[in-house]
């Protein structure tokens, strides 16, 4: 009788055996569901097996074998083995995530959407004659007009003014395209590339359909999208799918659009956790039945199944949210790289501030390099000047320069962003007379002031309450908010400026997407004259009319200990610097600093982002960091901090017995912010020159851990290329 193996979502690192008289070698890569304990559980049949690992009488049946959808391919079975296996994750975990949920409970999940493609039809060219009244229906119907059919309707319904098209529909106006004959040509007018995007099209297409590495490495405004979209676009004329992965989709809602308007005709999926269940898993299984052209998503979507697989995208490559934080913590940018390798396609990594690890590979060859030095429609970079602070007197941490500047392009009518990575009002309440502070009680981190909605809020665990009118230690009535945050920069904003309409932009004012596109809508049609931003206006974005950016507060950031700080502030000030004057006015970068000399700020301002990765890979070559190194992070946590040290300690001792040669096993250490929701952590870092020495230590390694009894409370995580240490 056939057995399957079944990989479960329960954090021990194997698969377990089922009993499943019906099942074939097509069943392979199916859901299922099946007994588990005393409860039901769904999983992925991974293999068949002709004999049991357990006495063949303990095995219990399948209970339900979801076959509606094709199986999940080998290839993709390979991908989820990988991860398993790379990040010392229980293959498992690693399905449960890769998988939507509705389609890994074994659910009655179908591929179909309503997409059709749309023509104009015989009512329509006549209504397109008649010289009608102008209506909204009538606008969509010239614009459309214009284009070349046929479209998506979810392209068209993306359009301006789309809303109308079910009224389009009605009418008849628009019909469905007589051949489902998808042209899946690029529609629109195409702007003519620049000589340097040409060249990187050209090269990219050139070195032919096979694996390769590219960094496109192209300033801030350089047009890199529009590269995307041309390689998409040969990819999907030779009717391959393309993947494009960018890193928080929530901060792309305009790409979206850009994608589904240049390929009006293609299928596009979105892939992200921001989608309701029923449409995850139906843009999930239209990509495994190779209906999709295009996916675009974030990082997850890497976990898209995609059988004309024919290039990879990855935008931003260097942000840091391709790094899952939790649970399986992979990387998605590595693992594209990993999968495009696996599948002999090309994958591009784009980025005006590239991860030092990629440009590293770049410089030494093992990724192919494309540079775009030029921006696409301005004709410059913007100016970049350090303002020292240091005699100056501040007004609510702005300086007469920045306030001048500000001022300047009010009048003008121009735009300006006053970036400060740091939102609520300020960050500590405190008292003058006794020195009480507002921390968190369940972290080691303070409370957080929103004057908003009047809240002290912890921005790590998230616990909240009102603000106290009186000092709680002394009783003190003069308790004050100390620093700044983006809220109180607002405030003073308005108050100098009062006739500019000042727009902060942070996650307190963009919690929901559709708070966040109302917020970009409302800057692109220059609704704002001043933005207060946090890093969250430093991706991505193109507001031709923004002309300065103010930067506030950086220097706390060049001081942090973490080895990778320099290099994310660096890009951080490079991509925030980068909104400036990207259209046809020149624009200002002004940074307010206490060390206007430091190498960092020096190579900012001349845009050499090369010189910066020099600096700071000389910097982590003599001390052995990576890319010159390999890491692995082991973590624990525990309500009481010894335990967690305890662990640790344990942990070292069984990799000294195991260790090889070259591995270089640190001593435990508390975590920089020990304690998080009443948790307090610990950290064991473990380091080799060589990836394949760290990662055969880590198998046996983790095999004895896996193995150890630990108290209930204890909780611990491996993380392979940790991103902090
Ligand atoms: N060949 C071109 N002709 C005209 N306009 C172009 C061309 N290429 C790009 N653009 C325009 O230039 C602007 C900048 O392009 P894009 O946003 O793709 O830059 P980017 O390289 O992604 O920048 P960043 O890294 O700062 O996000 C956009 O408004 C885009 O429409
Ligand atoms: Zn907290």
């Amino acid at each position: 009788m056939p057995i399957v193996r079944v990989a479960l979502p329960v954090p021990l690192p194997q698969v377990f055996d089922y009993l499943a008289p019906d099942a074939s070698e097509a069943d392979v890569g199916r859901c299922v569901k099946v007994p588990f304990g005393r409860g039901e559980r769904n999983g992925l049949i991974v293999a068949l097996a002709a004999e049991a690992d357990v006495d063949p009488a303990r095995l219990k049946a399948v209970h339900h074998i979801q076959r509606d959808v094709p199986p999940l391919p080998p290839d993709w079975l390979e991908l989820a083995a990988f991860v398993a296996r790379y990040y010392h994750a229980p293959i498992g975990e690693v399905v449960a995530l890769a998988l939507p949920p509705g389609l890994r409970r074994a659910d009655g999940v179908s591929g179909d959407e309503d997409d059709p493609l749309l023509d104009i039809g015989p009512a329509g060219t006549e209504a397109l004659q008649a010289g009608r009244r102008p209506s909204k229906a009538l606008a969509l119907l010239q614009a459309l007009a214009q284009d070349t059919p046929p479209w998506r309707r979810n392209a068209v319904r993306a359009r301006e003014g789309g809303e109308a098209v079910g009224d389009l529909l009605r009418r008849g106006w628009l019909v469905e395209a007589a051949l489902d004959t998808p042209g899946r040509a690029a529609s629109g007018v195409l702007p003519e590339l620049t000589t340097e995007q040409d060249g990187t099209v050209k090269a990219i297409l050139d070195a032919g359909e096979g694996f390769r590495s590219w960094l496109l490495h192209g300033v801030t405004g350089s047009g890199k999208t529009e590269v995307y979209l041309r390689l998409a676009a040969r990819m999907l004329a030779r009717g391959r799918q393309v993947l494009m992965l960018v890193p928080e989709i929530a901060l792309t809602p305009q790409l979206e659009q850009r994608v589904a308007q240049r390929f009006a005709a293609a299928r596009i999926v979105s892939l992200h956790s921001g989608l309701a269940d029923g449409a995850r898993s139906r843009g999930f299984v239209q990509a495994l039945s190779g209906r999709a052209d295009i996916v675009l998503g974030t990082r997850l979507a890497v976990f898209a199944p995609l059988p004309r697989l024919g290039l990879i995208l990855v935008d931003e490559e260097h942000d840091a949210s391709y790094k899952q934080q939790e649970g399986v913590r992979y990387s998605a940018r590595d693992v594209a790289v990993w999968r495009a390798r696996q599948r002999g396609v090309p994958v591009v990594l784009g980025s005006a501030t590239p991860s030092l690890e990629t440009w590293y590979h770049a410089r030494s060859e093992r990724y192919a390099l494309q540079v775009l030095k030029q921006r696409a429609v301005a004709a410059t970079m913007p100016a970049v000047r350090c303002i020292d602070v240091r005699r100056l007197k501040l007004d609510e941490g702005l300086s007469p320069g920045l306030q001048a500047a500000i001022a300047q392009r009010l009048e003008r009518g121009e735009q300006s962003l006053v970036f400060l990575n740091r939102r609520g009002y300020a960050p500590v309440l405190s008292c003058p007379s006794c020195g009480w502070v507002s921390r968190c009680p369940h972290c080691s981190a303070n409370l957080v002031v929103h004057l908003a909605d009047r809240r002290l809020r912890c921005h790590h665990c998230g616990c909240e309450g009102g603000i106290p009118h009186a000092c709680p230690s002394c009783g003190d009535q003069d308790i004050k908010p100390f620093g700044r945050g983006t809220q109180r920069i607002e405030a003073r904003l308005a108050e100098l400026y009062p006739q500019a309409r000042v727009l902060r932009v942070d996650r307190d004012a963009a919690r929901t997407r559709r708070q966040w596109e109302a917020l970009l809508d409302t800057i692109a049609a220059g609704g704002a004259d001043i933005l207060v931003g946090t890093q969250m206006m430093a991706k991505g974005h193109d507001f031709p009319n923004l002309t300065l950016v103010g930067v506030v507060g950086a220097d706390a950031s060049l001081h942090a200990a973490d080895f990778r700080a320099p290099e994310r502030l660096f890009q951080q000030l490079m991509q925030v610097g980068g909104r400036a004057g990207r259209g046809a006015l020149p624009g200002e970068v002004l940074i307010q600093t206490e060390y206007p000399e430091h190498p960092l700020y020096r190579h900012l301002a001349r845009h050499d982002f090369d010189a910066f990765a020099r600096m700071e890979l000389q910097a982590r070559r003599s001390a052995g960091f990576p890319p010159f190194s390999h890491q692995a992070m082991l973590r624990a946590d525990a309500p009481a901090l010894d335990d967690a040290v305890e662990f640790l300690r344990h942990a070292r001792r069984l990799a000294a017995e195991h260790a090889p040669d070259g591995l270089r096993i640190y001593d435990p250490v508390p975590m920089r912010m020990t304690r998080l929701a009443r948790r307090e952590r610990a950290q064991l870092l473990l380091e080799a020159d060589q990836r394949s020495l760290l990662q055969a230590f880590l198998t046996d390694w983790m095999a004895l851990l896996y193995r150890q009894r630990t108290a209930r409370e204890l909780r611990w995580q491996l993380d392979v290329d940790p991103l902090e240490v």
